[in-house]
C-alpha cells in the first residue's frame, strides 16, 4: 500500500544543511497497523509529513497503492491527498466551527449535497460513538473527544490510509488506550492502513504490527512489534522496551546468592503455555527463585518476561542454561 524508496530529507538552516532523513525505505502493507518510533528530533514527523507531501522530500521516491506521489502535480496531489486521512497530537480542529461543520468541511469540498453531507456525519458520529456532540465546539470537548472528531473528519473522504502524527501523546493512558481501540476497530472493519508515529513504545505493543526504529533520520530496526520485543538488536530498541518493563531495576539490585545466576527469559507465543521452570527443576540438581515476571499482551501474540535467580553447582547450572536454549527460550544472563 506504501512503498518509501531511498527517501530523504535535507532542511537548509542558515546555510547550514540539517539532514532530517538519510535514504529511509519501507514497505507498507495493506490493513497494516505500522509504527515509526524515535526520540525527540529523530525525524518521525518529517517522515510522516512526506507521505502524503505536507513536506516535500529531497531525494526518493513515495508510492501509494501502486502510484508514485513524488511526481504529482498539484492536480492530481490534491486528487490522491483524497486517500490519505491524517489525524495530529493536537487535533487541528478548527475552535470556530462546531463538529458538525468541523467534519462537514472536507465534504462540502468535495461538493456533496446537504442531505449526503448529513447523512454521512450521522454515521461517522456514530462510529466514533459521538452522536450526542453533534453540536459542540471543539473548547467543550475532552481531548478524547476532539481526537475522536478528528477521527471521524479524517474517515469523511472514505480514505486507504490513515496516518497519525503522535495522535495519543496529549492523552491521558486509559484515554490513549480508548483512541487505540477505535483505531484498531477502523483498521479491521474497513481494512485501512494506518502509519502512526509515536514516542511511546506503550502505544507501539499495543497496536502495532510492525515497528520502525529511527534515530538521527535513518532506520535503525525495523521488525515485526513481536520480534523486536522478544529480541531487540539495538541500544534504543532495548531502551523504549525497559520504559515498559518497571522492574528492572529491583532485578539488577537484588542482592543475588554467591554462585548463583539471574538470567532473563522470554517466552513467545507458544512456549509461554510450557512448563519449562517445573521440568527444568526436575532435571537438574538446581534450585529456582522467581524475582520477577511480566506478560505483554501484544496484538498479534503475548511475550512473556521471568527472571530467575538459579544456584547449585556450577556445572548444573551451565546444563540447565544450555537445556533452556535448546528448547528456545530467548535468555540473557544478567
Ligand atoms: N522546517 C524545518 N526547518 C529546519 N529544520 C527542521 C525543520 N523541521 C524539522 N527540522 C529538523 O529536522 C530534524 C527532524 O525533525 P522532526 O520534527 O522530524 O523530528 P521528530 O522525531 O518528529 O521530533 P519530535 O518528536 O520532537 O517532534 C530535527 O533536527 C529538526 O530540528
Amino acid at each position: 500500500m506504501i512503498k518509501v524508496e531511498g527517501l530523504s530529507k535535507t532542511y537548509k538552516n542558515n546555510n547550514k544543511e540539517i539532514y532530517a532523513l538519510k535514504n529511509i525505505n519501507i514497505e507498507i502493507k495493506k490493513g497494516e497497523i505500522f509504527g515509526i518510533i524515535g526520540l525527540s528530533g529523530a525525524g518521525k514527523s518529517t517522515l510522516i509529513r512526506c507521505l502524503n507531501r505536507l513536506e516535500e522530500p529531497t531525494n526518493g521516491k513515495i508510492f501509494i497503492d501502486g502510484k508514485e506521489i513524488t511526481n504529482l502535480n498539484n492536480t492530481d496531489l490534491r486528487e490522491t491527498r483524497k486517500d490519505i486521512g491524517m489525524i495530529f497530537q493536537h487535533f487541528n480542529l478548527l475552535s470556530s466551527k462546531n463538529v458538525y461543520q468541523n467534519i462537514a468541511f472536507p465534504l462540502e469540498l468535495e461538493g456533496l449535497k446537504k442531505d449526503e453531507i448529513d447523512k454521512r456525519i450521522n454515521t461517522l458520529l456514530e462510529y466514533v460513538d459521538l452522536e450526542d456532540k453533534k453540536f459542540a465546539y471543539p473548547s467543550q470537548l475532552s481531548g478524547g473527544q476532539k481526537q475522536r472528531v478528528a477521527i471521524a473528519r479524517s474517515l469523511a473522504n472514505n480514505p486507504k490510509i490513515l496516518l497519525s502524527d503522535e495522535g495519543t501523546s496529549a492523552l491521558d493512558p486509559k484515554t490513549t488506550k480508548s483512541i487505540l481501540e477505535l483505531l484498531n476497530k477502523i483498521r479491521k472493519e474497513f481494512g485501512l492502513t494506518i502509519v502512526l508515529i509515536t514516542h511511546q513504545m506503550e502505544v507501539i505493543k499495543d497496536i502495532c504490527d510492525r515497528v520502525a526504529i529511527i534515530e538521527d533520520g535513518e532506520i535503525i530496526e525495523l521488525n515485526t512489534v513481536e520480534e523486536i520485543f522478544a529480541n531487540p538488536k539495538t541500544k534504543t530498541a532495548t531502551e523504549f522496551i525497559s520504559t515498559l518493563k518497571i522492574n528492572t531495576q529491583e532485578e539488577i539490585n537484588y542482592q543475588r546468592k554467591s554462585g548463583s545466576k539471574i538470567l532473563r527469559l522470554s517466552f513467545v507465543g507458544e512456549n509461554a503455555k510450557k512448563p519449562i521452570v517445573s521440568k527444568m527443576v526436575k532435571q537438574f540438581d538446581i534450585d529456582v527463585n522467581i524475582l520477577s515476571g511480566n506478560i505483554n499482551e501484544l496484538i498479534s501474540t503475548s511475550i512473556g518476561n521471568l527472571v530467575l535467580e538459579i544456584s547449585g553447582e556450577d556445572n548444573q547450572i551451565e546444563k540447565a542454561i544450555d537445556w533452556l536454549r535448546k528448547e528456545n527460550i530467548r535468555l540473557e544472563v544478567i
